[in-house]
């Protein structure tokens, strides 16, 4: 352990099962969809509780402020449902950061298609304090590392995507493109007809465009080079293992084939499909789905917070989310 990583370990104070004192760590919590509309369901039938949901977050942070050791927290996108009514979203989106905002630290926010439904992403990004780094276009990935020895990548999965952009934009015509090419159906958010992993081509989903794949390399060769552990975060799944296909990343195996590429990136979590999975791929890396604050029945909870250490990540769920190891030194399946 670096000796910056064990200091933040020693004012991290709490130790774990394991009586080990985790390095830091973050509170988790995905697809809060809040609408203040009534309880309804999925497309195929999931009871979906759109008013319960932010109890769900409020409970939430009432536990990582408790907890009182938690460094950040990450929320995995899609904070209000394409149910709300339009003339609601600002509203609605602001309620729900301003609940995030109680959190005594920062928050890092990503996007989701259903926050798209809501606001267009140039006045999303603002309102979830993405930063653009002064570029020109809107775009929504980003790292961050908050101890010398790891390092978080938060990827944009509707950089072309055919939702969020204006209609003429670049990335709404490529995403169009995608779509008609790899989906037949009249309605582009059906699968029907579609097999296995073919099935991710949808309206509801996107892919991660060439600037940020070159990003990515970039920040993948710089974590290597300063000796850091990455955990890739995403609203959109990378691994068919940890998900059902609909819930895909277009483009998740260019994804995967730059991160392999590298041997520091160790875990890679997600949202968007609201069944918690978990999954390790052939090069060892963990994939984990975070179940979705939307789908908790009344009174019960999805979020957690994660530990991390030197040589695994341990994820300590409440309620309906599952407690899950992450341990690097797992066997490489080629
Ligand atoms: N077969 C389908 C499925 C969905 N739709 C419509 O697409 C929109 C988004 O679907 P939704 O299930 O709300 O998306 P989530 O991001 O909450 O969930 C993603 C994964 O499905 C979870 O497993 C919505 O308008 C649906 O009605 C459709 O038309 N046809």
């Amino acid at each position: 352990m670096r000796r910056s990583d064990f200091c933040m370990a020693l004012a991290n104070g709490l130790a774990n099962v394991q009586g080990r004192h985790p390095i830091f760590s973050f509170g988790v919590i995905a697809d809060v969809q809040y609408a203040d509309v009534p309880d309804g369901h999925s497309f195929v039938g999931v009871p979906r509780y759109y008013r319960h949901s932010i109890l769900v977050l409020e409970r939430a942070v009432k536990s990582w402020n408790n907890h009182k050791k938690l460094n950040f927290v990450i929320n995995f996108g899609d904070i209000v449902d394409g149910k709300c009514p339009k003339d609601q979203s600002l509203e609605a989106v602001k309620k729900v950061v301003c609940e995030f905002e109680k959190f005594r630290g920062p928050v890092y926010h990503m996007i989701g298609n259903h926050c798209l439904y809501n606001l267009p992403r140039d006045e999303l990004l603002p309102l979830l304090k993405i930063s653009n780094h002064g570029s020109h276009h809107a775009h929504a990935y980003y790292d961050f590392s908050p101890t010398p020895g790891y390092r978080f990548v938060v990827l944009d999965g509707y950089d072309i995507s055919a939702i969020g952009w204006p209609c003429d934009h670049p990335n709404t015509l490529e995403a169009l493109k995608i779509l008609s090419e790899k989906n037949p159906n009249s309605n582009k958010n059906s699968p029907e007809g579609l097999k296995d992993v073919d099935r991710r081509f949808v309206m509801f989903n996107g892919a991660v465009g060439i600037e940020q794949m070159e990003w990515l390399d970039t920040v993948l060769q710089d974590a290597t080079n300063m000796k850091q552990k990455v955990i890739v975060c995403s609203h959109l799944p990378l691994d068919p293992g940890a998900t059902g296909k609909t819930s895909l990343l277009w483009n998740y195996d260019q994804v995967m084939d730059v991160i392999h590429r590298y041997d520091c990136v160790k875990v890679c979590l997600a949202g968007h499909s609201h069944k918690g999975r978990y999954s390790i791929d052939s090069h060892g890396v963990h994939h984990r789905v975070i179940d979705a604050a939307l789908e908790c029945p009344p009174g019960t909870d999805a979020f957690g917070y994660i530990n991390v250490y030197d040589d695994m990540l341990s994820l300590v769920g409440t309620d309906r989310l599952e407690n899950t190891d992450f341990s690097f030194d797992s066997l490489t399946i080629s």
